[in-house]
């Protein structure tokens, strides 16, 4: 059973009668001296109303000099205004104007409604009939005081005073009772000092020195005051006087000063006794007497209801058999939780035993890569990049050149033409087997560099597609920075090839020659539009060689092929037009076939700049790109700058096909393991851990000015990497062709000046000298050249 049940079935009548019956007690029955008192009041009371006191009976006059604590005069006026001359009952009249309505059920029959209007018939005031003149009774003795007398205290009658002393004695006695009261409440409030010493906890400070500011005071030894300075201050031989009764406080105090500072220590055999509650002050046992009798034991536990019966506060002063419950479940709930913590823990440490070991090391074959590569009888590989102005005719070049080569067949090119057809974009087909991003496609544009690959008789080719968008410049930069050599596409038709000549045909130009691409093959296209103009394709071929040699591109490196991307006319075939009969030169794949790639730099440190990062079934981190010096084999350690973390290769592809080995110059893709994909990103480079690229934040350039340069921010380019970085200042003019200093640090350096600045950048990037980067500004390009 529950406490709650105790408190349903507690008997509210017992408690009630309970209360009444100490309520009762408080009017006890008159004491013999009373008892004279009273009679003497009675006569004196008989002898004050005269012929009037056979109106009042013994009883009557009793109760009133009880009420009145023996006052004979109040008793007397209350008897006449009572009994003897009481004011009389006011009964209005029907029909009365002033006619106050009476509440029916308490009206008698005859006086339905009463009127007051007859109380005021004999106004004015002054005309009374005597019948309802009030009666005086003229006091005995006039009253002293502020009300009349000599003012001195008035004189009491025995009896007065005998009841001034009744009424003393009651209000003493209920005071004593309130304090008594208050003082059990407090007790029963305070904690409970026994079950705080078996817990072992230590008193608080403050709650210490109240403890002990209460005893000494209630001793009347020690002022009210910081108890603190109170126990150190006090002397010895006053200690000593302290009865040696209970070592419980002092004790606690003890714990509690040797927790806090021993300034506070106060020999044990010193300590008075505990008290739970303050004792009163002297002013208050003034007051309200001595105190009380303290009580053998505080309760254990507080109660709200101090009076209950024994049972119920039994039923509290134990656990209820719910809290039993509770607490067993709880105990149940911890040894649970134990158990699956114990358990969760040995989990815990077998999962740290189970120690995953590294993932086993690729195997190296330790080949001599370099002699392996002599000895293939690989064909030479190359790659070349397709620049030129927007809409030139570049992807779709490329693609006519897949076709006719048999890279694509005829039934791929007729589905793409089919999908051309429903967005209106059919002569962009061809184009299509390049571009093959959907944004790609319904733009009608290149966007990034497309990738594809051919073989002829003597090389494996790489085809870097350009966009030529002005948008997509840094993509451009990108695709040229792998090229050994450039197609540049020119549209040959009115119109278009003097617009591209102003706007990317220049700049392209300019970029791949800045790249470091020496070799450059001009594919004059669109001729089919202009029917295959001698005039125009020599037309263009002055102004554009003109143009590429002043750039610094030589004549044995540029070569000039008229041609039709779309028809296919002397791009892997000659052209079969009678109006092209004029041409007799190579076709644009001789022409690639006769460009000899750039020298290998195959003995220099490996590096390698990452183009793409992505997953394959072979490994969840795969890179492709295009090794621009030195090799690899299988099992190599590999250094991803700038994380600077370690890689080990995995596999290693080529041309689709497993290699144990690459060199310079050749596009390879790369299975990793032993890093974490977040280490690496695409502009990163990949070297080799004893020999690595160092990370700079700046760094000197020789920069041929394609703008007006200045100290000024702009991006830095090297192949896919782009960083933010600042032209701190330009060092020096130079001389285009010598490169010796022309002028020292001029202010600012004109477009198609050579000049050396010095370049800061806001992160660290991995650089070194020899590799070529591009500094745009605004969207444009502004210089490129090569790091010193
Ligand atoms: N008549 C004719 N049209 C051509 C020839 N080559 C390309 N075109 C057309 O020129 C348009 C643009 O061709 P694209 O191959 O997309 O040009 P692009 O240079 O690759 O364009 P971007 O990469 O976006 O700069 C297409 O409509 C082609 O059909 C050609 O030899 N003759």
């Amino acid at each position: 059973m529950s406490r709650h049940k105790d408190i349903r079935n507690l008997d509210y009548n017992e408690v009630v009668d309970e209360y009444d019956q100490a309520y009762d007690d408080d009017d006890p029955e008159p004491t013999p001296e009373e008892r004279v008192i009273m009679a003497n009041g009675t006569a004196e009371i008989r002898s004050m109303l005269a012929g009037e006191a056979s109106k009042v009976t013994k009883a009557q006059i009793e109760e009133a000099l009880w009420h009145y604590y023996f006052d004979v005069d109040k008793a007397a006026a209350y008897l006449v205004s009572k009994f003897i001359a009481p004011k009389p009952k006011k009964t209005p009249q029907n029909g009365d104007e002033y006619a106050i309505p009476m509440v029916s059920h308490i009206a008698t029959p005859n006086t339905s409604r009463e009127s007051f209007a007859h109380l005021f018939r004999d106004l004015p005031w002054g005309n009374i009939p005597k019948d309802r003149e009030t009666v005086f009774i003229a006091p005995q003795r006039p009253r002293g005081g502020l009300l009349g007398g000599s003012g001195a205290a008035p004189r009491m009658s025995k009896l007065q005073m005998l009841a001034a002393a009744r009424k003393q004695k009651a209000e003493e006695k209920n005071a004593q009772e309130k304090v008594e009261q208050t003082r059990v409440k407090m007790a029963e409030l305070a904690v409970d000092e026994k079950s705080r010493v078996k817990e072992n906890v230590p008193l608080a400070g403050a709650f210490s020195k109240r403890l002990k500011t209460s005893e000494s005071t209630a001793e009347g030894r020690m002022p009210l005051a910081d108890a603190e300075s109170t126990a150190i201050e006090l002397p010895h031989q006053r200690m000593a006087d302290v009865p040696e009764t209970s070592t419980t406080t002092a004790s606690l105090l003890t714990t509690s000063a040797s927790s806090e500072t021993p300034t506070h220590i106060i020999p044990e055999p010193q300590r008075e006794p505990p008290v739970a509650a303050a004792q009163p002050s002297a002013f208050a046992r003034t007051l309200f007497g001595p105190p009380p009798p303290p009580k053998p034991q505080l309760a254990e536990f507080f109660s709200p209801y101090p009076s209950l019966p024994p049972s119920v506060i039994e039923a509290f002063s134990k656990p209820s058999p719910d809290d039993v419950v509770l607490t067993a479940q709880a105990k149940a709930g911890k040894k649970t939780k134990k158990k699956g913590s114990s358990s969760t823990d040995a989990v815990t440490s077998e999962v740290k035993a189970l120690k995953i070991e590294d993932a086993p090391l690729p195997k190296s074959r330790n080949l001599n890569v370099l002699s392996e590569f002599e000895n293939s009888k690989k064909k030479k590989t190359a790659s070349f990049v397709v620049v030129g102005h927007v809409d030139a005719g570049k992807s779709t070049m490329m693609g006519r050149l897949l076709l006719d080569l048999g890279v694509v067949d005829q039934r791929t090119v007729d589905k793409l033409r089919q999908e051309a057809e429903k967005i209106g974009k059919t002569s962009f087909a061809l184009a299509w087997v390049l571009d093959q991003r959907s944004e790609e496609r319904a733009r009608g544009v290149t966007i990034d560099i497309a990738t594809n690959r051919f073989e002829t008789d003597k090389t494996a080719f790489t085809i870097l597609d350009a966009p030529g968008h002005r948008d997509f410049i840094p993509n451009m930069i990108a695709g040229a920075s792998q090229a050994d050599f450039a197609i540049l596409v020119i549209d040959a038709s009115t119109g278009a090839f003097e617009s591209g000549l102003k706007g990317q045909t220049r700049e392209h130009s300019l970029l791949i020659r800045s790249m470091g691409v020496s070799r450059i093959v001009v594919a004059v296209n669109k001729l089919d539009t202009v029917g295959w103009s001698q005039e125009r394709f020599e037309e263009i071929k002055h102004q554009v060689h003109g143009f590429l040699s002043g750039t610094g591109f030589q004549s044995k490196n540029i070569a000039f092929v008229p041609l039709s991307g779309l028809r296919g006319d002397n791009l892997v075939r000659k052209t079969t037009e009678p109006a092209a009969g004029w041409y007799t030169g190579p076709t644009l794949v001789e022409e690639l076939e006769n460009s000899e790639p750039s020298a290998r730099a195959l003995s220099k440190p490996l590096r390698m700049t990452i183009s793409e990062v992505f997953r394959t079934p072979q490994s969840p981190l795969s890179i492709s790109g295009r090794i621009d010096a030195g090799s690899l084999q299988m099992g190599d350690a590999l250094l991803v700058q700038p994380s600077g973390e370690k890689a080990y290769i995995k596999s290693l592809m080529m041309d689709e096909e497993p290699t144990d080995w690459a060199v310079a110059g050749q596009n390879v893709v790369i299975h990793l393991s032993n890093i974490d994909p977040m280490h690496v990103r695409v502009g990163d480079i990949i070297c080799d851990p004893a020999k690595p690229i160092q990370c700079l934040d700046t760094f000197t350039l020789k920069a041929l000015a394609f703008d007006f340069l200045m100290p000024m921010q702009v991006d830095v380019h090297r192949g896919r990497l782009h960083a933010a970085g600042k032209i701190e200042a330009i060092d020096a003019l130079l001389d285009k062709v010598t490169g010796s200093v022309i002028k020292k640090k001029p202010k600012v350096v004109k477009p198609a000046s050579v000049a050396r600045i010095r370049v800061t950048l806001a992160s660290k990037v991995p650089l070194e000298a020899g590799q070529r980067v591009v500094l745009r500004s605004g969207g444009e390009t502004v210089a490129a050249g090569l790091l010193e």
